[in-house]
């Protein structure tokens, strides 16, 4: 008789904006064969939906009743949408983000994607699942096999995102994009539910002065050394 699957593993990286972490999240999953979710898209996609209805992402009761209403079908077109990325969509959903009927009606979403990863481009099944974000390791997957806590210095994220930006074309000034950086990590990491911060258990990879194949490599040899990861 063929035994059952075995249960996915789940890696948790958490870490604030422009850390690497969603860069290090598709290279880990891209190598390991594993399913990803950028969480931070699903906070986008509320904020994003406000946008374009002339909402208030601050309006706690809309942005619940938007997060509420978002069904998986709107979350793929919308994670595909190039407005998902700018600006002022990262800010609209660090503001929506800090309610928690917002946090709650997405929770699901995220915990049934790490239990029952989608399967891979061309069918292949996932063999785990890698999700990016802020309360991955503390909320989200609590039981993650490998918890990663991604961060780098304000100035460094803040060159990192200003050099994304203006080679999508955008028109971007350091200053501004260094103080929504600083005005999105306090609102992050001070509000009340699920604030950024590492789980207890999670592997600090500061990559302050590390490219991206250093911050992969360090990743790896962590992963790797965990007991349910061996051989892989
Ligand atoms: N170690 C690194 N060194 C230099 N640049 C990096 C590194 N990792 C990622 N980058 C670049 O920095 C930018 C931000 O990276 P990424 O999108 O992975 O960050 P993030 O933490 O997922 O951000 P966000 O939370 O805002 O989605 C991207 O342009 C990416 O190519
Ligand atoms: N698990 C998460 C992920 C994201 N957020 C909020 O969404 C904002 C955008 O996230 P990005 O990763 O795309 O930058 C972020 O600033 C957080 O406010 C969250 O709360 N929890």
């Amino acid at each position: 008789m063929t035994p059952p699957p075995s249960a996915p593993l789940v890696i948790a990286i958490d870490g604030p904006a422009a850390s690497g972490k969603g860069t290090l999240a598709r290279r880990l999953a891209a190598a390991l064969g594993f399913a990803h979710l950028d969480t931070g898209g699903l906070y986008r996609a509320v904020g994003l939906t406000l946008r374009r209805a002339g909402q208030d992402p601050a309006d706690a009761g809309l942005a619940a009743r938007a997060a509420a209403a978002l069904t998986p079908g709107d979350i793929a077109g919308l994670m595909a949408d190039p407005e998902l990325r700018t600006e002022a969509t990262a800010q609209a959903a660090s503001l929506v983000s800090v309610v928690p009927a917002v946090r709650q009606a997405l929770l699901d979403f995220q915990r049934d994607f790490a239990a029952r990863p989608p399967a891979l481009a061309g069918g292949t099944r996932a063999r785990g699942a890698v999700l990016d974000g802020r309360d991955i390791g503390t909320v989200v997957c609590p039981g993650a096999q490998a918890k990663l806590y991604v961060t780098a210095t304000v100035e460094v994220r803040a060159e990192r995102r200003l050099k994304e930006l203006q080679g999508r074309g955008a028109v971007a000034i350091y200053a501004d994009v260094l103080k929504d950086m600083k005005d999105r990590d306090a609102r992050d990491s001070q509000r009340a539910v699920a604030p950024l911060k590492p789980a207890a258990d999670a592997y600090l990879l500061d990559t302050s002065s590390l490219d991206a194949d250093q911050a992969f490599d360090a990743a790896m040899t962590f992963v790797r050394a965990k007991p349910a990861f061996n051989g892989r």
